[in-house]
Parts: structure tokens; sequence; C-alpha cells
């Protein structure tokens, strides 16, 4: 039996718990600390509540940090001396945009430590998550960590460089990707369309587009190539949107994520 035992039980560490969820209870099973009192859908994952960061180290084999980075402090002062004491224990952080060596730094030389990037798509098994491992993480370690990952999604190991990147790009890509829907499902709107019906085809276009760039193996301008028919309708709409320079929007957008993102490090 094999036991992740996550440290904070928010947005992310909700996400990976359902995702392992699907996972064999007689093989995986998950606990979490937290300050207050568990998420009540956490239920349903079979979370086991800690009462404390020492307990949730004392039994799990890999620990998930999973608070804002900003508690990794207040985190280390507790996980210290019993990474210590049991230096097989593994460690994978979420912390955003905290390094290895940070980690390192407050966690002891000797620990065990990975990082990982995922995104909240992991709960429902279409996440993308970046991987780097420490120094101490042996080979045989590190595939365990990845395999678990990958139960979650498509998994990279990175140079730590890229994080910066790739937090941007995929940690915090589905919100501008729900941005862009909800753009289209307001502009649907706007045309004269009932809400809830502009929504959900916002929705399934998104989607059935993704599909089929996925299954075609198309690149993304290839799929926009095969909607516009020369002189249509669609040319007329692309043409705004060039002109209103949606590739300057987003590149600013990915460059303000990722300063933000470097306040940490
Ligand atoms: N959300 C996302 O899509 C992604 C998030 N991340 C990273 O994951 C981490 C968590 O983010 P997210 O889940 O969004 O944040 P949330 O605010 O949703 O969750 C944070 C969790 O940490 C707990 N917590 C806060 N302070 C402490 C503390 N001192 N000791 C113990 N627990 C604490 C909170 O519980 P309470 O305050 O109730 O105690 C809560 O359970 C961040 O570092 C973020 O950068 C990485 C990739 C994607
Ligand atoms: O918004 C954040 O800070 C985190 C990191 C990536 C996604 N969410």
């Amino acid at each position: 039996m094999f036991k992740i035992g996550f440290i904070g039980a928010g947005n992310m560490a909700q996400a990976m718990m359902q995702g392992w969820s699907k996972l064999d209870a007689n093989q995986v099973t998950q606990g979490a600390y937290v300050r207050h009192q568990l998420p009540e859908q956490t239920q349903a994952w079979q979370v086991e509540p800690f009462q404390s960061i020492s307990e949730a180290a004392l039994v799990s084999d890999m620990l998930v940090l999973a608070t804002p980075p900003t508690a990794l402090t207040a985190i280390a002062d507790e996980l210290k001396p019993i990474l210590a004491a049991m230096p097989h224990k593994i460690v994978v952080s979420v912390l955003g945009g905290i390094s290895v060596s940070m980690l390192e730094e407050a966690l002891g030389r000797q620990a065990k430590i990975v990082r990982a990037l995922p995104n909240v798509n992991v709960a429902v098994g279409q996440g993308y998550t970046a991987m780097y491992a420490g120094s101490q993480i042996t080979a045989e370690e590190k595939g365990a960590v990845f395999a678990l990952l990958a139960e979650l999604g498509r998994v990279d190991e990175m140079p730590e460089a890229e994080f910066g990147a790739v937090s941007a790009l995929a940690g915090s890509g589905p919100a501008f990707v729900a941005g862009f829907i909800q753009a289209l499902t307001e502009a649907g709107k706007a045309a004269g369309l009932d809400e809830e019906m502009a929504a959900k085809l916002s929705v399934q276009t998104f989607r059935g587009t993704v599909d089929k760039m996925r299954q075609d193996d198309l690149k993304a301008l290839d799929l926009a190539q095969l909607v516009m028919t020369p002189g249509g309708s669609t040319a007329a709409g692309w043409e705004v949107m060039q002109a209103g320079n949606l590739n300057g929007l987003v590149t600013n957008v990915i460059h303000a994520t990722m300063q933000k993102n470097a306040e940490f490090e």
C-alpha cells in the first residue's frame, strides 16, 4: 500500500485527489492535513484527515506540498526534523515559483524533492504536469513519481529554468482558455443567443476543435485554414482578430503571469 499525504487541500490539491481517486484503493490511499476542516467533497475521494503536518509526514510515503508558496517556511519548521529522521520520504512540491534549491534550503539538503507543476485538469485525467527532480531522488523514485503523475494526464520532465513559462502556459492556462470561452459566450449573447445556449455551444466548439486537432494531428493554423472559406465570413472575423492583436494581448498575458510567478524566486 502506497500512501499519498497532502499538506493543504485547496483547488490544486483537490484536483490531484480527484484524479488519483480513480486508482485502486488497495494500492494507493490518500490523506491530507489542513489547518481547519477538510472540504466535504474530499470524502467522495476517500481522503483521510490528518491532525498535523507531523502525522501526515509520518504515515505517508509521498508528501504533496500544495499550500500557497508563502506557507513554506511555516511548514518546513515542522517537516524538516521529520525528514532528517526519515530521509526516505519523498516530497512533491507544487508550490508556484519555489525552486528545488529553495525547497532543499527549507527542508534540508538530504531531502528527496520533486518539483511538479500540474494544472487543474488533472482532476479529469487530462492534466499537464511538468516535473523536475532534486539531486537526492534516485532514478527508481523518479520513475515512480512520474508514473503516479502520469495517471493524471501528460507529464514531461523539464529543465527547471522553463518552469516559469510552463506555469504561465499550462499551469495558469486553463484560466486563460476559460477566459476565451467566456468571451465567445458573451459575444454570442450580444448576437442574440440565449446565454445558456451561447455557453454550451462555445464549450462544445472548443472541445470539438481540440479533439479534431489531436485526431488529425493538425497545427492550430492548419485547422483555422480548414474553416476559412476563401472570401467567406470566417476570414472577415479572423481579420478583426488580427487587427485587434490577439497574439500581442496573449503575449502580454503570459509575460505578466511569468513576472508575478518569478516574485517568489
Ligand atoms: N490552482 C492551480 O491551478 C495551481 C496551483 N499551483 C500551486 O498550488 C499551490 C496551492 O494553490 P491553490 O490550491 O490554488 O490554493 P488554495 O488557496 O485553493 O489552497 C491553499 C491550501 O493551502 C492551505 N494552507 C494555507 N496556508 C497554510 C499553512 N500555513 N499551513 C498549512 N496549510 C495551509 C489552505 O487551507 P487553509 O487556509 O484553510 O488552512 C488551502 O487548503 C500554490 O502554491 C500554487 O502556486 C500550481 C499549479 C496550478
Ligand atoms: O495562480 C497561481 O499562482 C497558480 C500557479 C499556476 C496556477 N495557479
